[in-house]
């Protein structure tokens, strides 16, 4: 059995652990992990949120479709974080920070400040005497600043929502009023910390796995442009001339599925450390208790004795097989396994799937002048979510603009 290691910055970020990704193993992760199993991310909470993902992936489709320079080149990763971000922060708040698309909100600011916390080396995590090194070199203060004002942020959205149920406004109920009820409720052990690791929880893991999944689709695709050709051809077959991919017409769609399971293979996210809880014996070796492990689902991908042709995109090697992502195969395992498995699962998927599927129906997608398939990175990033190192730059051409002119 396995659960996070304890960090001084897991703990400063999940106030204290009150989340489920960082919490130990024990009650508390237990209690809140069961909230966002059967309430936050249950499927009839999804069903209820399919309105807001549509309108979010129509304004995205519509901000590409219209940029003011129809020759000019998008950030692909731009646009996913602000997709995945705007429809976590609908779910959540029941509102997103409009603006925009590709450019940057005040609460992303914030988070990719967080992210980029977990990139840097303290000294204190690894010898805890000399911490005070990390107060000299300005870290630890610029750590506390960022926990400060991301804690701020969360508090005046629960008082604001508070403000809106005392006043008795009709609206739709979101994760931050449902959490709040939960809190309200007599003799319960959800206390308004819990309220912002889990909002902390949702934002972090919920906006960067899906917008770094569909980066690295797309990436994948460009790189091989007869798969994306396919998995056009097949989109473009199953819905017609309707205009935009809805969520009916994704059973429909094998190819893209294929697509979607060959990029979480060779792109997994999250891959977190873990801390064994009891000694064990694996492959003959002894692993004491307290040890840290990291699954490593990467290099996993890439091992020959656990796939053929490992390091090759083909979407095909998925075709009637019966290895899926639900943690049973040990050799595919993009969402983890066991306890800890992904809570966010069926919402990720369906993020990325009717995403991808619109941005593949809708536009063709060309590399900028100069720029050979074979030039497209796939070396990957730093951090828990991987984007690829070099941003991805694509043109999108409208295909039904083009064949009206
Ligand atoms: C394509 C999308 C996604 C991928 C690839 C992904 C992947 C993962 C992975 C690999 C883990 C670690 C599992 C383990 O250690 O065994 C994880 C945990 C988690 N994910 Fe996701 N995830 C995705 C989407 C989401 C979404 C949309 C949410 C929420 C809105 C979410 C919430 C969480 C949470 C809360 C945990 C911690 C679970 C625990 O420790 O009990 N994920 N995810």
């Amino acid at each position: 059995m396995l659960h996070p290691p304890t960090h001084d910055r897991f703990q400063e970020y999940t106030f204290n652990y009150c989340d489920v990704s960082a919490a130990p193993y024990g009650d508390n992760w237990r209690n809140l992990r069961k909230v966002f199993v059967h309430e936050l991310l249950s499927n009839k909470k999804l069903f209820s949120f399919r309105g807001a993902f549509k309108s979010e992936i129509d304004k995205m489709i519509e901000s590409i479709r219209n940029r003011p320079d129809q020759a000019s080149s998008i950030n692909i990763k731009d646009f996913m974080v602000r997709l995945s971000n705007n429809i976590v922060c609908r779910v959540t708040f029941g509102y997103v920070n409009e603006g925009i698309y590709g450019e940057r909100s005040q609460l992303q600011d914030m988070l990719d400040k967080a992210n980029r916390m977990f990139e840097v080396f303290f000294v204190g995590d690894y010898f805890p005497g000399f911490g005070w090194i990390d107060w000299l070199t300005g870290k630890r203060k610029r750590l506390q600043k960022n926990v400060k004002e991301i804690g701020e942020f969360f508090q005046q959205t629960i008082d604001k929502h508070k403000d809106v149920t005392k006043r008795g406004e009709d609206h739709e109920e979101d994760f931050v009023d449902f959490m709040i009820r939960l809190c309200e409720e007599e003799g319960s052990q959800i206390t308004t910390d819990h309220i912002k690791g889990s909002i902390m929880d949702i934002l972090i893991a919920g906006t960067d796995a899906p917008a770094a999944t569909l980066t690295w689709a797309m990436t994948r695709l460009a790189r091989h442009p007869m798969v994306m050709k396919k998995a056009q051809e097949e989109l473009r077959r199953v819905v017609g001339d309707k205009g935009k991919v809805e969520e009916s017409d994704l059973p429909h769609c094998e190819y893209l599925k294929l697509v979607i399971n060959e990029t979480l293979r060779l792109h997994p996210q999250d891959i977190f450390p873990r801390v064994t809880m009891q000694d064990c014996k694996i492959d003959g070796y002894d692993i004491p208790k307290g040890a840290r492990v990291i699954v490593n689902t990467w290099a996993i991908a890439r091992d020959e004795a656990a796939w053929v042709n490992a390091t090759e995109f083909l979407p095909e090697r998925f075709e009637g097989s019966s290895i899926n992502f639900w943690g049973n195969d040990f050799q595919y395992l993009p969402f983890g396994a066991g306890r800890r498995i992904c809570p966010g699962i069926n919402f990720g998927m369906q993020i990325v799937s009717l995403a991808l599927a619109n941005l593949l129906y809708t536009f063709d997608w060309e590399l900028p002048i100069g720029v050979k398939e074979e030039d497209i990175d796939l070396d990957d990033g730093p951090g828990f979510a991987t984007y690829n190192k070099t941003p991805l730059l694509l043109i999108p051409k409208n295909r039904y603009y083009q064949a009206r002119v």
